[in-house]
């Protein structure tokens, strides 16, 4: 794979300092190897005119539950309806899960892989948690593996109909998640009502600890609760959700980023709180106390079936009061550090950014300027994308 320059890009986002006018980039096998001024770009292999489009990140989607079976259209109907939104109905898609064929559930994150690459995703997680048991787990844990970027443990989703919740959280604690280890990089807990407590969150996320994995949590959905102070107690990666934060949740959030290691990212998913009709995560308040925030799409056939982070990134200006430039850093650099992937590490280059060494993940617009992500809401502006340097749209 030779060389490419990527030139005639009328405004670029690098996340890196202010947008750039009249840019180009070169990529050299999976990262970048040059940015800079379109004037000053040196010769590569392969020249690609973008013809006055803007360019930034792709879109790291750091919040995706892509492994399921069956469809819950009836439920968002009745939702739509009235009805409000309970852990319960995960169980539904648990049973079709687990009923499918590998190949079913190979053929199905296949399918909202490339959906969510049409639309710009360059980097994606994914969840585990509508299999919960030992070889279910193991099983969508696998799959996910050979489809995307993280894969996380979800086992503690929501004890499955017919099964003892004590039994369960041995099994989702011990030998399920030493199971399922090889797969994943981190672990999550559902900490709600109808799903775990704060002390049974607590002892999944231990266990996390102790096997040096890396934690999340989908805290603070469905009402306030104790998912911030579990996450920030247990050095979480991010808390997920968050339409319901009291002051002080907002302040502890902010906290973990004032000292010398890293914090805890406030992990917004607005296509989710539509799509439940739940208040607005808080983003605006959580970035001006000082926390870190990312947008992404929790992907999933209950809450939230979209992979569309452009209708994320509207939604969070439009809605959420973020500035476009905001909304794109959180949805792209936000999501790389929620997944601790902002760094360089041998074999794994950083996320989320278009500056040399990092992974030549970008995006092409149809359009002059990232601003008409939110400016022309619902239009399909992506345009061309490449991943680790390689053209996929
Ligand atoms: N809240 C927990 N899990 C998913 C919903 C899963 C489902 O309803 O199938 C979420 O992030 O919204
Ligand atoms: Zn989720």
């Amino acid at each position: 794979m030779g060389s490419i320059l990527v030139t005639g890009i009328r405004e670029l986002t690098t996340n890196e300092g202010p947008r750039l006018r009249d840019a180009a980039v070169v990529i050299d096998g999976d990262r970048f190897a040059w940015v800079g001024p379109a004037a000053d770009a040196p010769d590569a292999d392969q020249r690609v005119d973008a013809d006055g489009r803007a360019a930034l990140p792709g879109w790291v989607d750091s919040h995706t539950h892509l492994v399921f079976a069956g469809d819950r259209s009836a439920e968002f109907e009745s939702r739509m309806a009235g009805q409000p939104y309970a852990a319960g109905g995960i169980n539904a898609t648990v049973s079709a899960t687990r009923a499918a064929s590998d190949d079913e559930l190979r053929a199905g994150i296949a399918r909202l892989v490339a959906e969510a690459r049409a639309g710009g995703t360059t980097a994606l997680e994914t969840k585990t948690g509508y299999g919960l048991t030992v070889d279910d787990e193991v099983r969508s844990a696998r799959i996910a593996a050979a489809a995307v970027d993280e894969v996380t443990f979800l086992g503690a989703h929501v004890v499955p109909e017919g099964a003892d919740r004590v039994e369960y959280l041995e099994l989702v604690t011990g030998p399920m998640l030493d199971a399922v280890a090889p797969w994943v990089t981190a672990v999550d807990v559902f900490c709600e009502r109808g799903a775990f407590s704060a002390e049974e969150s607590a002892r999944v996320l231990a266990a996390a600890t102790a096997r040096g994995l890396a934690a999340h949590v989908h805290g603070n959905q469905l009402g306030h609760g104790d998912g911030v102070r579990i996450a920030v107690e247990h050095g979480a990666l991010s808390v997920d959700h968050l339409g319901f934060l009291t002051d002080d949740d907002v302040e502890a959030l902010a906290a973990t980023w004032q000292g010398d290691g890293r914090g805890t990212v406030a992990t917004v998913l607005p296509a989710c709180d539509l799509s439940t009709r739940m208040p607005l995560a808080p983003a605006r308040r959580l970035i001006d106390a000082g926390a870190v925030v990312a947008i992404a799409s929790n992907c999933n056939p209950g809450t939230s079936y979209t992979s569309s982070m452009a209708f994320c990134v509207a939604t969070a200006v439009l809605q959420m009061g973020l500035t476009i430039e905001e909304a794109v850093l959180a949805a792209t650099l936000g999501g790389a550090i929620a997944l601790d992937r902002h760094v360089d590490r041998p074999g794994r280059p950083r996320l989320g950014v278009v500056a040399p060494g990092a992974r030549a993940d970008l995006q092409l617009l149809d359009a002059p300027s990232v601003s008409h992500l939110a400016y022309r809401p619902g239009m399909p502006l992506t345009s061309a994308v490449w991943r680790a340097g390689v053209r996929v749209v």
